[in-house]
């Protein structure tokens, strides 16, 4: 299998019309800069990237990132690909922004490009115009704020609406360190999510409990079900289960 290379992340604008995720915003990109075209639902780079970075991948997908205001996508995403939290005050994120990270996935060097969105309402619009390339989504409530899993329902009607019927989806109870503030039980997350089918797990982007299995266990999925290999079996929901259990509740 040949290896390609991979862009580096960097921030997006609040358009979809530049460096957009979108269908039309992709072919833009191919045609003017090294860029991604989609195929068959796997994202592929139309050619080598002259960008700075130097990791090479096989196969690249699209994640985002949905929620609430304040749920911590962005404290998540930077967990996930610097390993470090972002504390001190809360800077809401202005439109969407992006970060790539290649996993090792079984020897396939698996890109994903994560697409962190603004979960305040008047940026809605903008968020909506990317859901479509969406491969995986990873929806995050706060176990701290109710009203963020109170709110994941009308998240999942807008998913049902505007993403890919089979996109990969998994629910994250975040700031799971927070114990003190807790008012969201696990019990309640896992009941919510077995109400809709979806794999769930907590997370904290603090301690970075399960924010490696979490990223991990998507990109398996996806890249069990691009290369469309009969001989190996891979369930999401059991995988997330068994790595679960494996560390107990808590695997950082
Ligand atoms: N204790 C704790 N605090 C967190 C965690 N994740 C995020 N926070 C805090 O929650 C606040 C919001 O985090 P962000 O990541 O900016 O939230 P967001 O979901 O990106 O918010 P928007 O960009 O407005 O959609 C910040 O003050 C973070 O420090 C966590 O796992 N534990
Ligand atoms: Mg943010």
């Amino acid at each position: 299998m040949s290896r390609k290379k991979a862009a580096k992340g960097k921030a997006a604008t609040s358009s979809p019309s530049a460096g957009s995720p979108t269908g039309k915003g992709i072919g833009k990109a191919a045609r003017s800069s090294p860029g991604i075209v989609q195929m068959n639902g796997v994202v592929h780079p139309s050619r080598p990237s002259v960008s700075n970075s130097s990791e090479f991948y096989d196969i690249a997908f699209k994640v985002m990132l949905v929620g609430d205001s304040g749920v911590g996508k962005t404290c998540l995403l930077v967990r996930f690909k610097d390993g470090a939290f972002l504390a001190g005050s809360f800077i809401s994120t202005v439109g969407i922004d992006f970060r790539n990270k290649v996993l090792s996935i079984d020897g396939v060097k698996v890109k994903l490009q994560i697409w962190d969105t603004a979960g305040q309402e008047r940026f809605r619009s903008v968020t909506h115009a990317y859901y479509r390339d969406a491969h995986a989504l990873l929806l995050l409530y706060d176990v701290t704020n109710k009203t963020s899993f109170d709110n994941i329902q009308a998240w999942l009607t807008e998913i049902h609406e505007y993403a890919q019927q089979d996109v990969v989806l998994m629910l994250l109870g975040n700031k799971a360190d927070a114990t003190h503030e807790r008012v969201v039980k696990r019990e309640d997350g896992e009941r919510l999510a077995k109400e809709f089918g979806v794999p769930f797990m907590e997370t904290s982007a603090r301690s970075g409990l399960n924010v490696e299995l979490a990223f991990t266990a998507v990109a398996k999925e996806l890249k069990h079900r691009s290369m469309k290999d009969p001989s190996e079996k891979f369930k999401l929901q059991e995988y997330v289960s068994k790595e679960m259990k494996s560390t107990g509740c808590c695997r950082s």
